[in-house]
């Protein structure tokens, strides 16, 4: 509703102060009600300066609008109560990483005192006698009760009054008697304690016992009050406590406009609507922004926040806040992430995985575990090179393999053999960015397709059984054996070196798209990796049918976006934050609850060996294991011309035309090579730079010059490829 100023002038005489002298004058009611508001909220500012008037009674209506107290992000819903129970100490993990970090606390105040106790005990000694003959002549002077009431006595003297002078030095021999008997009793003590100590035979740590007891004692009564025995543990290097001013400061110092413009007009602009609490390993501050400020801004900014605080970058963790745009999450760990040990993964030395439950995957800032599940789900992970993406995947797929019912495929096209240790638990597996492998894993592709086909038949028969009530694959199915519906996981990392390749690129991506579509509820699930997301290296059919996505550092916004989904990076989900190499294995996380920043677990090699023996074990139990020799799909097209060249290379011949060597290649392969004339062959062998030329025959006594190969050119090719992939 707006304001008109008739409104105000219709009332002005029946309501409130009156109206200035000047009548015609519009004032706009909002702004008086927050100046009056403001003037409230000063009388509570210790800060305010009294000389200044608040001029009050502008307002000169009644209200128009129900009160502006009640919008929701100044409602009284905000200001909650502290929790009975702090939020640290609801987890296990948060107590934990809380004792942790006092335990270490406590390590460091002990180690820095304890390379210093040389120090103490000199000091000790030193003002040890110092303290006894201090301690003593304070003794002795209680003992008299002098102090007692040894101003009443002066008065008294100095009256000349010496009755009552006499009633109170009574009064302080008697306190005195009791007093030298009590000191007496402690001589005596003592004086046995040292005869026994002398004298008497105990053991020498009940001596050491005793002057570690006796010593400080002494030395603590005779060392100078300006000097203690002890140094400083100095705060400030080891942990910044975070304070509401901490980060006003950082904020302001981000350089966002609309932050710095709403606090120079008004101190109040940022606010936190919680007090700022301990959170795990840290503490987190909730923040309200200045109207119109999103926390989008100051998570991106995430370094000059980081900058402001005086921190290091990975121990400063903006995120959104739950309810609106502008609320932030600042979690300010106790010590940069990189310096935090990140715990082992649960699986490493135990345990089975089930697909259809979660896994521990990855963890928080904080170090909480976030686990993530595989059945009924699509992963995408990018990230530019050294971000961790690889070692992100070969987790997944290392979890799945402890799961003996699951299938595994892999194919890596980057030729490096990150995921070699996986090769005896899986099905297939390809290695390499050569047009031969690249054909295999489109071949897989294809197979892939005619695989859900299968299973939906399957799906329809069991459904119809009343087997899978949702037209999904169910626990039960997947353990059924021969049910042709266990958990077939395939992993493909770099991609794009698929959906870049001239031949294969283009029917990859449009049957990976269907695929993608179609597997989810047949237990076909697709685990992608890239270093190039965009829509020539990913079809944007595939990227948006990829429900969990892990988008690790990447260089820009572009590609950002392209994993995570669009407008993801104006959200303030920004993987760009992130170092490679630096902070491998950081990315955003999303499609596992509310996206955010989170770290893979570090698996290397040595340790995927160990889970992998114990895979092949749990399979060798279930009888999953692929057998030697059957790990290629049955109708996997071997595209392994050369060799097919040269099996079918006619006898005692050293040039042969492409047209004969197609006939025989057909008649070896019928289902691959039907079909190919002189032009595909010439093609086929481009990548293998086997140079086809006019061969000469003659034939019926006529020259005849067609295109064809020499024996020599094919061998050399052979060789030339086998010293390439090391094989004989
Ligand atoms: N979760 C992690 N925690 C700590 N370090 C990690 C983590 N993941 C990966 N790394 C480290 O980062 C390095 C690079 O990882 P990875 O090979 O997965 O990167 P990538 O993104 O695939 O890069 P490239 O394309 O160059 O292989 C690894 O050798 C490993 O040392």
């Amino acid at each position: 509703m707006t304001h008109h100023p008739h409104d105000h002038e219709d009332h002005s005489d029946e309501d409130g102060p009156t109206a200035p002298e000047t009548g015609g004058e519009v004032v706009p009611l909002d702004a008086a009600r927050r100046r009056a508001r403001r003037a409230d909220d000063r009388d509570e500012d210790e800060f305010f300066d009294r000389e200044t008037i608040a001029i009050e009674g502008t307002v000169l209506g009644p209200p128009v609008d129900p009160p502006d107290d009640d919008v929701p992000y100044r409602s009284n819903t905000d200001r909650r109560r502290a929790p009975i129970v702090p939020a640290t100490l609801k987890s296990w993990n948060g107590t934990r990483s809380m004792l942790i970090w006092a335990a270490k606390d406590a390590g460091y105040v002990l180690g820095y005192h304890a390379v210093r106790s040389p120090k103490y005990a000199a000091k000790a000694i030193l003002y040890a006698p110092v303290g006894f003959f201090r301690a003593t002549g304070k003794l002795l002077h209680w003992a008299t009760a002098e102090e007692g009431n040894w101003a009443l006595r002066q008065y008294a003297a100095d009256r000349n009054d010496p009755e009552t002078w006499l009633k109170l030095d009574k009064q302080r021999q008697r306190q005195s008697r009791w007093r030298w008997s009590v000191l007496a009793a402690l001589a005596v003590t003592a004086l046995i304690g040292l005869l026994v100590f002398l004298l008497a035979d105990i053991p020498t740590w009940g001596r050491l016992l005793a002057i570690a007891v006796v010593v400080p004692l002494l030395a603590r009564a005779g060392r100078p009050t300006d000097k203690p025995i002890t140094d400083r543990v100095s705060e400030g290097p080891r942990y910044r406590k975070l304070t509401a001013e901490l980060v006003r400061r950082a904020l302001l110092s981000c350089g966002v406009s609309g932050i710095n413009q709403a606090v120079s007009k008004d101190q109040h602009a940022i606010s936190f609507p919680q007090d700022i609490h301990r959170d795990g390993p840290g503490h987190l501050a909730i923040i309200d922004l200045p109207f119109g400020v999103e926390a989008a801004d100051v998570v991106a900014r995430r370094g000059r926040l980081a900058s402001g605080m005086r921190l290091p970058l990975d121990q400063v963790w903006p995120e959104p806040g739950d309810g609106h745009p502008g609320r932030l999450a600042l979690w300010v760990g106790y010590e940069p992430a990189s310096q935090m040990k990140q715990p082992a993964w649960p699986l490493l030395k135990d345990g089975k995985v089930d697909v259809f439950k979660p896994f521990p995957f990855a963890t928080t800032p904080r170090m909480d575990t976030i686990n993530a599940a595989l059945m009924f789900r699509n992963w995408l992970v990018g990230g530019q090179p050294g971000s961790g993406k690889t070692f992100a995947l070969r987790l997944a797929v290392l979890a799945a393999s402890l799961d003996p019912r699951a299938e595994l495929r892999i194919y890596e096209l980057k030729g490096v053999g990150d995921f070699k240790v996986l090769e005896p638990v899986c099905t297939e597996y390809g290695n390499g960015f050569d047009d031969e492998t690249i054909a295999r894993c489109a071949g897989m592709i294809r197979w892939l397709y005619k695989e859900c086909e299968h299973r939906s038949k399957r799906i329809a028969h069991f459904a119809q059984l009343g087997k899978a009530p949702e037209n999904k694959v169910t626990p039960e199915l997947a353990s059924l054996k021969d049910s042709g519906l266990h958990p077939l996981i395939v992993a493909i990392d770099e991609i794009q070196e698929l959906f870049l390749h001239p031949k294969y690129g283009k029917e990859a991506g449009e049957i990976l798209e269907k695929v993608i579509k179609l597997g989810r509820a047949l237990g076909v699930i697709l685990l992608i990796g890239t270093q190039i997301p965009d829509k020539d290296s990913l079809p944007t059919g595939i990227t948006r049918n990829v429900n969990t996505r892990y988008c690790m550092s990447v260089a820009d916004q572009v590609a950002n976006d392209m994993i995570l989904g669009t407008s993801m990076y104006k959200n303030g989900y920004r993987a760009t934050i992130f170092e490679p190499v630096k902070e491998a294995g950081w990315g955003i996380l999303s499609g596992l609850g509310k996206p955010a920043a989170r770290r893979s677990f570090m698996v290397d090699t040595d340790a995927a060996k160990h889970v992998v023996a114990r895979a092949m074990q749990l399979r060798g139990l279930a009888g999953t294991l692929p057998e030697e020799g059957t790990q290629t799909r049955t109708d996997a097209p071997t595209f392994d011309l050369l060799t097919d060249l040269a099996q079918i290379w006619p006898a005692g011949e050293t040039a042969a035309w492409n047209e004969t060597l197609c006939t025989r290649l057909a008649e070896l392969r019928p289902d691959f090579y039907t079909g190919w004339a002189s032009e595909q062959l010439t093609t086929a062998l481009k990548p293998h730079a086997v140079p086809v030329q006019s061969i000469g025959r003659r034939i019926d006594g006529k020259a005849v010059t067609r295109r064809g190969i020499r024996l020599d050119d094919l061998t050399d090719a052979i060789a030339e490829r086998n010293r390439r992939t090391g094989t004989e």
